[in-house]
């Protein structure tokens, strides 16, 4: 069965495995439905596999091993992030499609000497320290399609030449370590746009040892995921240990939820929203024109239609 030790495979971290137990449903989708067994949706419903859809015995992370027919971009617009829902990656009304487990996954990953502090967040999101040179072979392996930096500084020599020479897209947020400032909510709306969108993925989230700022980020991303605080922070200290930070804790105590709802409705949908406030604007404008054509006219004699009635009656008089 599949648990949060599995996770964060890179460490011995010792778990509060009850606890973890009653989280595998969070990760429906990471249980191992191989081809012609019976699996499950995640939400109670059987599901059988076949052969088109089942990816298990995939031998690289070439390609990306879950295939979902559906519109991400409609998934994206419905992602209500903050209520209780599992998964963010793979909300409940995504295809429930079998994605292979963590030691599965784990078991794919390419030879080499990887990045410190490396591990799977997902299937095709993974988190690790700045990538050195020596890396760059192990990397390449994961066929990444983004890198996530979450640090701006003098990248070491080559590193963003290795990114173009395998087109991968680099996004850098210039953030500040996390004992200096949080990271500010729109800048974590800003990079949850990018690491939850799936088009995006293989991907890979780093900062300098990817312990604080990586961290707190994937810390936010299982709390919207509704994960229990207690696993959000053993998730946090399994790769910050020995140098949790408090400052980090209390933030991630604190996220609230609720302000990265919707956070893909209301960023794709401002263009439509101008649309329609224009198209409010303009046919408000019309109505006047008609109205003013028509011949109706404001009172131009400083007599409001309320007491208009008194005044007809003085003039009778
Ligand atoms: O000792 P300290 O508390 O002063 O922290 C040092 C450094 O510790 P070290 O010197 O013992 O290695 C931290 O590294 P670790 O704690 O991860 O080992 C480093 O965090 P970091 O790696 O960037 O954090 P992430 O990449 O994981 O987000 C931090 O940078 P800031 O986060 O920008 O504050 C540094 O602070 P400063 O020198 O003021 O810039």
């Amino acid at each position: 069965m599949f648990g949060l030790d599995n996770v964060v495979f890179p460490r011995s971290t010792k778990y509060d495995h009850e606890d973890m137990e009653s989280q595998v449903g969070l990760y429906p989708a990471m249980q191992t439905t191989r081809k012609g067994e019976l699996g499950s949706d995640g939400e109670g419903n059987t599901t059988s596999t076949s052969s088109s859809t089942t990816h298990s015995s995939q031998s690289s992370l070439e390609s990306s091993p879950i295939i979902r027919p559906v519109d991400i971009q409609l998934e994206l617009d419905n992602l209500e992030l903050g209520v209780p829902m599992k998964d963010a990656f793979y909300p409940p009304w995504s295809h429930p499609t079998p994605v292979p487990s963590m030691l599965e996954l784990a078991s794919r990953l390419p030879a080499g000497s990887r990045p410190g502090n490396f591990g799977i967040v997902a299937p095709g999101v993974f988190r690790s320290s700045f990538p050195q040179s020596d890396d760059y072979s192990f990397i390449e392996g994961l066929k990444l399609k983004t890198v996530v930096t979450l640090v701006q500084k003098e990248f070491p020599q080559g590193y963003v030449g290795f990114l173009d020479k395998n087109g991968i897209q680099h996004k850098v947020f210039d953030m500040k370590g996390t004992k200096k400032e949080e990271i500010l909510v729109e800048t974590m709306k800003s990079i949850l746009r990018v690491v939850l969108d799936r088009r995006n993925h293989p991907l890979l989230i780093h900062c300098n040892h990817g312990r604080h700022r990586t961290g707190c980020v994937i810390g936010v991303i299982r709390k919207v995921s509704g994960w229990s605080l207690n696993n959000v922070l053993t998730e946090y200290n399994a790769y910050a240990a020995p140098k949790a930070r408090e400052c980090d804790v209390k933030y991630l105590t604190n996220f609230e939820t609720a302000s990265m709802s919707t956070i893909f409705r209301d960023h794709d949908n401002l263009p439509s929203r101008a649309y329609g406030f224009f198209r409010a604007l303009l046919f408000t404008a019309v109505v006047l024109i008609v109205w003013r054509l028509a011949g109706f006219h404001l009172p131009t004699d400083g007599v409001g239609v309320a007491d208009r009635p008194e005044r007809d009656a003085k003039s009778d008089e």
